[in-house]
């Protein structure tokens, strides 16, 4: 099938993966609805605030035109109790007169004609001088709102003063001023009595009123420019977060890296998340400025639709390339909420400076304002301002979309306009979108891999020729001082082989037709690293991983590679993928190199990766999965579902291929990364344990697919289970300490590291027997059969059961013994009745054995190699440290006349479940053999110089031993 490539490829995977986005935000819905629909609590939030204000403001005219205001007229006395924050008790008035006793008359009179309330003569308290009043007053706060000082002059003259407290206080939303709620109430009442006093005429009346200017609004405020920017914030920081964490996650779970496996442009990935969002940040900003006319704020209703349309758009386009770039220093997705937090935090305190008019005035200088308009949060903030105080009062009527460019005319230090505004906030989003993309490149990915800090200034990064371009590590890993890899000849004669073969072809640069892959002296080596913490540097050696592989992999053939945890199976396969960079050797792909870009983007085309773990999206479906990776790999729209189809269909996944991979079985989820992997008839296949997990059927229906999909193409396989080895590999090699240890067909290697054959002998009837050289004490009768046999084997073969029970016996016999085997099989079988034998049967040791050997020697061969010591309790009671690995070691100070060569053990091991070495037992002292050389004694490791683990054992050769167990 033909393959789509390039533009027109890069296009079909922007598609698809918007369409990847779009789903994951339906699925995700909820997340949605809150990033779109916050702006409507949070404008309802502000509407609240708003009332308040303007409740609170009520009182006072200084927030409102005043056309027309209203007068005063005749304001009686009102009750202290009406004073706010007020003690009780209280007085309605205090007065001070001398003694005169026309004062106390005026005052009696100021009580009873009080308009609309008698002042009780309780609610008055009266006093000879002001002296005394403030006195009073300084001894009871707030216990009275005003007093009156009358000085009785003559007969014709009252002199008359009046005291308040002037201080305007609000209270629940109200406002007392108190200029008119006391101070003309007193002295109208004061002037009103004097003259009926001095006329002498108690009926004499007047009408005072009193009435402010007409005035427009003397003070401003805009809910908007002042609770606005932090709320706006606030409505941004949905949509940051959840990008941030769609980002983390695809990172995280590897999503991107298997896409990029599959031959994802790292364009289309950018790009089509940035649509996707922009999309939905387009939607949340006209919901913002809809909402905000809904709730009839003068900001929103008078300020140009456009204008604020523009800047809610902009500004959360730009909050989002401010995650994007943000996403590429974090690695958790559990992360994004503390990430967004500390960044509305920071936002939140920063506008609030820029609200106090810092820096957006004459008297700072520009530099300031540039460095701070480089925060989003910062110029949003002060455009909020602008556009607050062109709406602050009736009067104002907002900036209309011509008017944006110019400074308004209440701006008296204008130096910054709406316009400007705009420029920073699109040249801040580039900003950030080139640096997201920039450290994305260079910050270590979920493998350690990234590329040179100046990556951008080479010609092959915009060519895309060239030769590697990753680096490994972080900023601060090293390759210095570390032991250089073990490149020991193999000892094994098949490895070596292919070794010679590979290295003679790559040395005439000539790839057999044959071969699908040629791994030309492989080699990988992880950096260490450096790190600070707490004062204290940390550093871990660099690593050799892969310690140089030379072998060919056939076309239509599937080559299994097998080895214990960390022997360097998945790092070989991540090294031939391109998920990770060699750092020597090369291999060969179908012709093309994995160490040129070039070359990796053509192998990319060519291979289908089933990882160790599943890589998928848990909301979306196995038919989604299907589709986007079959568009990612290239194949043509037309054919896309087809193929999906009846991919699912060939790993039995029709039925649950509409349901979510979430919900998916760990069986489930490796056939579809099984389908994903076989997608597209990739000519190379890895898979790299590819039936962890599954039931005993779906595993045999599996390798049932692979073995059908071996026809024209290579499969590379990594598997812990012998069985699928066995069954499924053409050939296979085994691993460990991250060197080849065999390769060869599953016989080859079963006949050359087997311990031999293993003859099962079932017997008929139900015979009696003594239990197996196996520790039991139990007798019981014995069956005269099975004894027969065993009698037969021992005499014939010399071997022992290795398993025996009533009814059958198991041997292990050793390759030697090949040439006896005809004509002893050939014997028990004639005599199978005389034995009362019902079956013999007769097979090579397993592969598992083979394994297990190869593990055993290659974890002696390190162990060895490494020098580490080891403690051996001796049945003497005695402690001595031995090297790790060593079989016959030698008891240092043990010489005596009786032994004068010393005394030696033999050291039985076996390996944890770490597959480490340790000591399973150990033999009796025995005095060291007269022919047998002694070792030189090893150098004292520091432990053993401490005196803390006993003497040093010295290395006695296995083959000078003559009794070797
Ligand atoms: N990024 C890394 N940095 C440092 N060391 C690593 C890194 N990745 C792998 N290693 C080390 O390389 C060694 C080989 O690892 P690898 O995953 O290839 O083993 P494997 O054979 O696939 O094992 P398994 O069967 O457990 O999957 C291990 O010791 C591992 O700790």
């Amino acid at each position: 099938m033909e393959l789509l490539s390039g533009a027109a490829l890069a296009w079909q995977q922007y598609r698809s993966l918007l369409r990847k986005n779009a789903t994951l935000t339906w699925r995700h819905r909820r997340s949605a609805a809150l990033q779109l629909l916050s702006s409507l609590v949070f404008i309802f939030l502000i509407f609240c605030i708003d009332r308040a204000i303007r409740s609170r403001f009520s009182y006072t005219t200084a927030y409102r035109n005043v056309p027309d205001p209203e007068a005063l007229v005749a304001p009686p006395i009102p009750p202290c109790e009406d004073k706010f924050f007020v003690k009780e008790p209280c007085y309605d008035f205090l007065w001070s007169g001398g003694g005169s006793a026309r004062v106390a008359g005026l005052v009696e009179a100021i009580r009873r004609n009080n308009p609309g309330r008698l002042i009780p003569a309780d609610k008055v308290l009266g006093f000879r001088t002001p002296d005394e009043v403030d006195s009073w007053l300084f001894d009871n706060p707030m216990r009275c709102p005003g007093a009156l000082h009358f000085q009785d002059i003559n007969a014709t003259q009252i002199k008359y003063g009046i005291q308040t407290n002037s201080t305007p206080v609000a209270r629940r939303g109200t406002f007392e001023d108190p200029t008119f709620k006391f101070q003309i109430p007193l002295q109208v009442a004061a002037e009103r009595e004097m003259a009926r006093l001095l006329i002498g005429d108690p009926n004499f009346s007047w009408t005072v009123g009193f009435k402010e200017f007409a005035h427009p609004a003397t003070e401003t405020f805009s809910t908007i420019a002042r609770a606005g920017p932090t709320f706006f914030l606030a409505i941004a920081m949905f949509g940051f977060v959840f990008q941030i964490s769609a980002l983390v996650t695809e990172k995280e779970l590897k999503l991107r890296q298997a896409m990029s496996i599959m031959g994802l442009y790292e364009s289309a990935y950018w790009l089509s998340w940035f649509t996707w969002e922009a999309f939905l940040t387009l939607l949340s900003a006209l919901f913002t400025v809809l909402f905000g006319m809904m709730f009839q704020f003068d900001f929103f209703l008078n300020n140009n639709f456009g204008i604020l349309f523009l800047l809610f758009f902009l500004f959360q386009l730009n909050m989002l390339s401010f995650a994007f770039m943000i996403s590429t220093f974090v690695t958790k997705a559990a992360s994004a909420t503390t990430v967004g937090f500390a960044i509305f935090i920071i936002g939140f305190l920063t506008q609030l400076v820029t609200s106090f008019g810092f820096p957006y005035s004459t008297s700072y200088q520009k530099s300031y304002r540039t460095i701070w308009s480089l925060f989003p949060p910062d110029v949003f903030a002060q455009a909020l301002n602008i556009l607050g105080k062109a709406t602050a009062t009736p009067e104002d009527k907002g900036i209309s979309w011509n008017q944006r460019g110019k400074c308004q005319s209440f701006e008296t230090d204008c130096v910054i306009t709406i316009d400007d505004i705009y420029k920073w906030l699109i040249s801040t989003f580039f900003l950030w979108f080139v640096l997201a993309i920039y450290f994305d490149n260079i910050i270590p990915n979920v493998n350690g891999v990234r590329k040179s800090v100046f990556y951008f200034l080479m010609p092959s990064y915009w060519t895309g020729k060239g030769g590697g371009k990753m680096q490994e590590g972080g900023l601060f890993s090293f390759f210095g001082s570390n032991r250089p890899a073990d490149d020991a000849t193999p000892t094994d004669e098949d490895v070596l082989a292919e070794e010679n073969l590979v290295k003679q072809q790559a040395s005439n640069d000539e790839v057999d037709p044959g071969v699908a892959v040629q791994i030309r002296g492989l080699r990988k080596t992880y950096p260490g690293s450096f790190s600070m913490s707490c004062c204290r540097c940390r550093t871990t050696k660099p690593f050799h991983s892969v310690k140089g592989l030379w072998v060919n992999l056939e076309k239509d053939q599937l080559f299994c590679l097998l080895g214990p945890n960390g022997a360097g199976k998945t790092t070989t396969i991540s090294c031939l993928t391109g998920i990770t960079p060699v750092t020597g050797g090369d291999a060969m792909i179908y012709g093309h190199s994995v160490r040129s870009t070039a070359g990796m983007s053509n192998i990319r085309r060519m291979i289908g990766v089933c990882p160790q773990f599943d890589i998928l999206w848990d909301a979306l479906t196995a038919k989604e999965h299907m589709e986007l990776f079959a568009s990612i790999k290239g194949l043509p729209l037309s054919t896309i579902k087809s193929v999906a189809e009846q991919s699912l269909a060939q790993v039995k996944l029709s039925q649950a291929a509409n349901v979510r991979a979430g919900s998916y079985s760990g069986g489930m989820k490796r056939r579809l990364s099984v389908a994903i992997a076989l997608i597209g008839d990739p000519k190379l296949v890895f898979l790299d344990e590819p039936t962890t997990g599954m039931d005993p059927i779906t595993r045999r229906h599996v390798w049932d697919i692979i073995e059908e999909a071996k026809k024209g193409r290579a499969i590379v396989l990594t598997t812990h289970s012998m069985e699928e080895a066995d069954i499924l590999s053409d050939r296979i090699a085994i691993m460990a300490k991250g060197k080849l240890r065999c390769i060869g067909t599953s016989i080859r290697l079963k006949s050359k590291f087997g311990t031999g054959y293993i003859a099962n002998v079932n017997f008929s009837g139900n015979g009696y027997t003594q239990s197996p050289n196996i520790n039991s004490n139990t007798e019981a009768p014995v069956n005269p059969n099975i004894q027969a046999v065993k009698w037969f084997f021992k005499e014939r073969l010399d071997v022992d059961p290795k398993e025996e029970s009533r009814t059958f016996l198991t041997f292990v016999i050793p390759h030697q013994k090949e040439p006896l085997l005809t004509s002893f099989f050939g014997e028990l079988q004639d005599r199978e009745g005389e034995f009362g034998i019902s079956d013999i049967q007769l097979g090579l040791t397993t592969l598992e054995e083979v394994f297990l050997n190869i593990a055993k020697q290659a974890e002696l061969e390190s162990s060895t190699a490494e020098g580490t010591l080891v403690t051996l309790n001796l049945l003497s009671g005695s402690s001595i440290q031995i090297p790790k690995g060593a079989r016959f070691v030698g008891i240092p100070g043990t010489e005596s006349d009786e032994h004068p060569r010393g005394i030696m053990v033999e050291v039985y091991w076996d390996q944890d479940d770490n597959g480490s070495l340790c000591i399973s037992g150990h033999s009796d002292e025995i005095p060291v053999p007269a022919n047998v050389e002694l070792g030189r004694l090893p150098s004292l490791s520091r432990r053993a110089s401490m005196g803390r683990g006993g003497p040093v054992g010295y290395i006695i050769d296995p083959n000078q031993v003559p009794s070797a167990r």
